[in-house]
């Protein structure tokens, strides 16, 4: 389900130019994923040389990965506050900076983190872009509500397919141990209301769509990024 359609060196580009706003002394949201690995470990390079940073990890690997690469990490319930985080995304809407995000699963904890930092970057290549989200949403589910959550996708005009693990038989189990929907609903006109209507099933744990809180779109290109605000 994941989109992986841009290089390596265009990811690179946009997660170093989006590295540059982390200041010393912050505290910093690490977001989940190929693009933002770049980010993690640019950070990384600059707390070698000497930065202050303490990094707030949205998953198992980003964590895993910060530490890694030496950067002090701290669970959410440990700081006051997030300055900055740095995450990346499976599809942009270039007209407003509504994301479509989950592709690692981990969009429930991303999520909280985005939301709470003061301003959040998002990073990503220009296979990512569009006028129009139309990327599947992934929902992640309690086990037991993977049906009920289905059927309401399906009244909301969706198709929601249980997400499969790649190297173990059976579901993808999400890091809080829930399940993840791969829900269908092509373009969406209207990914504000959605996002309020797949808020709304219950034993829905949290949806992929973001809207309104992407402060800022890093895209790397082959020549350099394209910086668009929100
Ligand atoms: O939302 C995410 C993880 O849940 C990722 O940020 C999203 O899937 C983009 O990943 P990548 O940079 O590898 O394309």
């Amino acid at each position: 389900m994941k989109t992986t359609g841009g290089t390596d060196a265009q990811k690179r580009r946009a997660a170093a130019a989006a590295v540059e706003a982390v200041e010393d002394g912050t505290v910093v949201g690490l977001g989940t994923g190929s693009t933002t690995a770049f980010a993690i470990r640019a950070i990384g390079d600059r707390v070698a040389d000497g930065l202050d940073v303490r990094g707030v990890p949205t998953s198992f690997a980003a964590r895993e990965l910060a530490r890694e690469c030496g950067i002090p990490v701290a669970d959410l319930d440990e700081v006051d506050a997030i300055d900055l985080a740095v995450d990346g995304a499976d599809q942009v809407a270039t007209t407003d900076g509504a994301l479509v995000k989950g592709g690692g699963a981990a969009h429930a904890r991303e999520k909280v983190v985005d939301a709470f930092a003061d301003r959040f970057l998002v990073v990503a290549d220009p296979s990512k872009t569009a006028e129009t989200l139309s990327h599947a949403v992934p929902i992640e589910v309690l086990p037991s509500a993977r049906t009920t959550v289905s059927a309401g996708v399906s009244d909301l005009g969706g198709e929601a397919t249980l997400r499969r693990a790649e190297r173990k038989d059976g579901p993808v189990v999400t890091d809080n141990g829930n399940l993840v929907l791969d829900c269908e609903f092509g373009a969406m006109s209207d990914p504000e209301s959605l996002a309020a209507d797949l808020a709304s099933l219950p034993g829905a744990v949290e949806h992929g769509l973001f809207v309104g809180l992407a402060d800022a779109v890093y895209v790397g290109t082959d020549d350099g990024v394209d910086v668009t605000e929100f």
